[in-house]
């Protein structure tokens, strides 16, 4: 059996080789050619399986993407074919929460304000909004949630219009896949009216796909505001329309800037391989299964002591030992600085960093102990693994 993987994708080669004998290439520039003879495929979100890319796939039985957004996979052309696919819906939630708090709590120490006083919309309530509203909750920030379509579907939680939120938040923060077609598309969602509407002082974040915001829009609303000419504007995006092309116009108006890594923590990342893993073991029916938490390796620090009750400061120090958005923007800005726009180093260059990720991690790798009324409890919501004291 020959099992064609994505080099990108941590701890697939070990776990794959179990059933068969792995192949590995860059999942950019997979072709039709790389899946002659091939059983299984398993890729991330830079595949695009289509047509083109099966026509010679005469031996394909499965593909499975470690990722939560399937907009690179046409299912249907998959369906038709009898070929079996899975995803790993919500593997990355904690690290796109864990890159929007940072953002937010670097901005607060660079211009001034308290993560506490902003009201946060939240633009698609799927894993990752969901899963950044009880973040935000276990820290008492105030929120709002947009999810038309979960809204119709019944769901018990209160949504708000765009309206409301553009009205409302001091932070806009994207969560939503990239659609184009149907009663609520989220192509160009963000706007030139989008962005006219929001408040002076706005802080908008698109950390889900590149096409949800205009990026065109984005930097016209951003030069005006940075002129002085419009209303004050913040913008951090994970994700580019014409990724991995950077227009090097709007890179300098961004307030953070990185190449599609917010959901890159090693436990995501783990949690994503061994959902397509067990996903196939199923398929071919066999027993193992395996869990993320079997995989990764201890944090470098891995254990932090309170000595009085956190505040923000202390929450700050706490969660930038884990993550700092300045990190990955800092390497960013350096690496697209040193290429041209549209030519194949920038490609290169933006798929570079990816594939030679640090091993980031989540809150959870960290314990943090400390005495009750230390405020721990909000602490564990938040996602650290916590020792109470006594
Ligand atoms: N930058 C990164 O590293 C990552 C990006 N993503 C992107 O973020 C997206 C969201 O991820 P998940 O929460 O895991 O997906 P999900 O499928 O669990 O949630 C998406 C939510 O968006 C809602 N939605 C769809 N259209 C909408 C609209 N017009 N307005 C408001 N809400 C709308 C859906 O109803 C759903 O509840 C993914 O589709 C993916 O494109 C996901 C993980 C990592
Ligand atoms: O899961 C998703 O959706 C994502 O956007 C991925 O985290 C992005 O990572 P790659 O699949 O492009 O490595």
């Amino acid at each position: 059996m020959k099992i064609l993987i994505d080099e990108n994708m941590p701890y697939a080669e070990a776990l794959f080789s179990q059933l068969g004998e792995v192949i590995s290439k860059p999942g950019r520039t997979m072709t039709a050619e790389d899946l002659v003879d091939i059983d299984a495929l398993m890729i991330r979100s830079v595949t695009k399986v289509n047509e083109a890319l099966l026509t010679k796939a005469n031996k394909l039985k499965f593909v499975g993407t470690a990722t939560a957004g399937q907009d690179h996979v046409n299912e249907a052309t998959l369906a038709a074919k009898g070929i079996a696919f899975t995803a790993a819906p919500g593997c990355n939630k904690v690290g796109v929460a864990e890159y929007v708090l940072s953002s937010l709590m670097v901005l607060g120490q660079q211009q001034g304000f308290s993560i506490f006083d902003k009201k946060v919309g939240i633009i698609g309530a799927g894993n990752v909004g969901s899963y950044l509203a009880q973040c935000l909750e276990a820290l008492g920030i105030p929120y709002l949630l947009n999810d038309p379509i979960k809204q119709q579907q019944g769901d018990s939680r209160t949504f708000h219009s765009l309206d409301d939120i553009r009205l409302q938040c001091d932070v806009i923060t994207m969560h939503t896949p990239i659609t184009r077609d149907g009663e609520y598309p989220t192509h160009h969602l963000v706007d030139d009216t989008f962005l006219a509407d929001l408040q002076s002082g706005a802080i908008l974040i698109n950390a889900a796909r590149g096409p949800v915001v205009d990026n065109l829009a984005l930097k016209r609303a951003l030069q005006q505001s940075q002129s002085g000419e419009g209303k004050k504007l913040t913008a951090v995006l994970d994700v580019f329309e014409h990724e991995p092309q950077v227009d090097l116009e709007l890179l300098p108006l961004l307030a953070f800037a990185t190449p599609h890594v917010a959901g890159y923590g090693l436990e995501g990342k783990a949690r994503g391989t061994t959902m397509v893993y067990n996903s196939y073991c199923q398929f071919l029916g066999l027993e193992q299964q395996v869990t993320a938490a079997s995989l990764l390796p201890i944090a470098p620090v891995p254990q932090v002591s309170l000595s009085q009750e956190w505040d923000e400061s202390t929450l700050f120090s706490l969660t930038q030992i884990v993550y700092d958005v300045r990190r990955d923007d800092g390497l960013f800005r350096r690496e697209m600085g040193q290429t041209a726009e549209g030519s194949p180093e920038m490609a290169t260059a933006f798929d570079r960093m990816r594939k030679n990720y640090w091993d980031r991690r989540e809150y959870s790798a960290i314990t943090v102990a400390g005495e009750a009324h230390f405020g721990v409890e909000s602490l564990a919501k938040l996602g650290f693994t916590v020792e109470e004291r006594p």
